[in-house]
């Protein structure tokens, strides 16, 4: 297969390669990282799983040589909360960050959450990975983390799902279709149409108001459409439209309870050891999606809540707050602390 795209930015992306038919592609590759060593048990292992837009660099700039921070830096290095375990995160199947995607086959074929997890398991087989220690998610990789411990219930220890679901709901299906329709109708341009109405959804309105309420910039545009632009730009610069209506469909596809009998009956497999948490200004993914899980999870706390003014994007923003709840679930819960 050979090749990828956008580069290797960091100079520590390392390739998992699956040289046979896996579905409905002829093979695949998964670029990953990873950090920390596995032990001779192989038992410190965790998997950190991104979110639509994120890539396999969760942390970098603690590394001398790797000075680009990634999007959970505060949770790698010493003295951080995964600082012990030895860390992986691949770039999700479909993606466009060195895995397998549109970019590399261009009748690329419909996926699932359930065909990327399926993915990721031959990528811990070939890493020697039996079991997770914790298995890490937000958002789509939230979607990725509660079918990996659905349906891999034996291999995933302790598991934190973030402001994610068990099913994408009506609201997020329809407002994904509405960024699938501007990428079709103009592949161009329609990535930036797709990540200005993904990002409202992103951010909560009271912070929106407070930010920007209805001020204009001196070119004439609004400053919140100003920067609605920003964001817009800066993601047709990393990323690819097609990789982007891949992954999207594959997000409108999460449904853990499909062929299992529906979610209450799917997450009552789950033998993790569970966090579920939510954000309380998300309105993307709200707080009763997260309450499902936490309710149905037969090993999860009560719901945590995040309190942000950010919405859906405080996973990524309260490090502070999603860095306690991986050292309750890694460190406390499992006593190594
Ligand atoms: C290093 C990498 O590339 S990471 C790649 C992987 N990324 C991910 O996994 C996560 C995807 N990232 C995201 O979703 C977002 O970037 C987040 C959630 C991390 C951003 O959150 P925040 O830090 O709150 O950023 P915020 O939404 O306030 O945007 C700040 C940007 O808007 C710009 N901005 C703010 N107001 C305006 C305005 N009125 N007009 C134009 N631009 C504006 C800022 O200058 C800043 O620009 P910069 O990001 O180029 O420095
Ligand atoms: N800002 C996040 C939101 C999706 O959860 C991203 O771009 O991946």
């Amino acid at each position: 297969m050979g090749g990828w795209r956008f580069g290797d930015p960091d100079g520590r992306r390392k390739w998992f390669t699956h040289a046979a038919p896996f579905a409905g592609l002829p093979g695949f590759q998964l670029a990953y990282e990873t950090w920390g060593t596995l032990n001779a048990e192989a038992s410190n292992a965790v998997l950190v799983l991104h979110a639509l837009t994120g890539d396999s660099h969760v942390a970098g700039g603690v590394e001398p040589g790797h000075p680009t921070p990634g999007w959970w830096e505060a949770l790698i290095g010493a003295g951080r909360p995964l600082d012990g375990f030895f860390v992986v995160a691949p770039n999700v199947l479909g993606g466009c960050q060195g895995s397998t995607g549109p970019w590399q086959y261009p009748e690329f074929p419909a996926l699932t959450i359930r065909d990327q997890v399926a993915a990721e398991v031959l990528l811990a087989d070939h890493l020697g990975v039996g079991r997770w220690a914790a298995v890490l998610g937000g958002s789509m990789g939230g979607m990725r983390a509660v079918e990996w411990a659905v349906g891999q219930p034996d291999r995933v220890e302790s598991l934190l799902l973030l402001a994610t679901a068990a099913a994408a709901s009506a609201e997020q299906i329809g407002l994904a279709s509405a960024q699938v329709h501007a990428i079709n109708a103009d592949p161009v341009r329609g990535l930036g149409i797709a990540r200005r109405i993904a990002h409202i959804s992103y951010r909560s309105e009271r912070e929106l108001q407070a930010r920007f309420g209805r001020r204009r910039q001196e070119d004439g545009r609004f400053e919140v459409e100003s920067y609605l632009d920003h964001h817009a730009e800066k993601l047709a610069r990393r990323f690819d439209a097609a990789s982007y209506v891949a992954l999207t469909e594959a997000m409108n596809s999460h449904d853990v309870g499909r062929g299992r009998g529906g979610v209450a009956a799917a997450l009552r497999r789950v033998e993790a050891r569970t966090i579920v948490a939510g954000v309380d200004s998300d309105r993307l993914y709200p707080l009763v999606q997260q309450r499902e899980l936490a309710a149905g999870i037969p090993g999860a706390d009560d719901l945590r809540v995040i309190t942000s003014p950010h919405g859906h994007d405080a996973f990524l923003i309260e490090s502070e707050q999603v860095g306690a709840l991986v050292t309750e679930l890694v460190r406390v819960r499992s006593g190594t602390r």
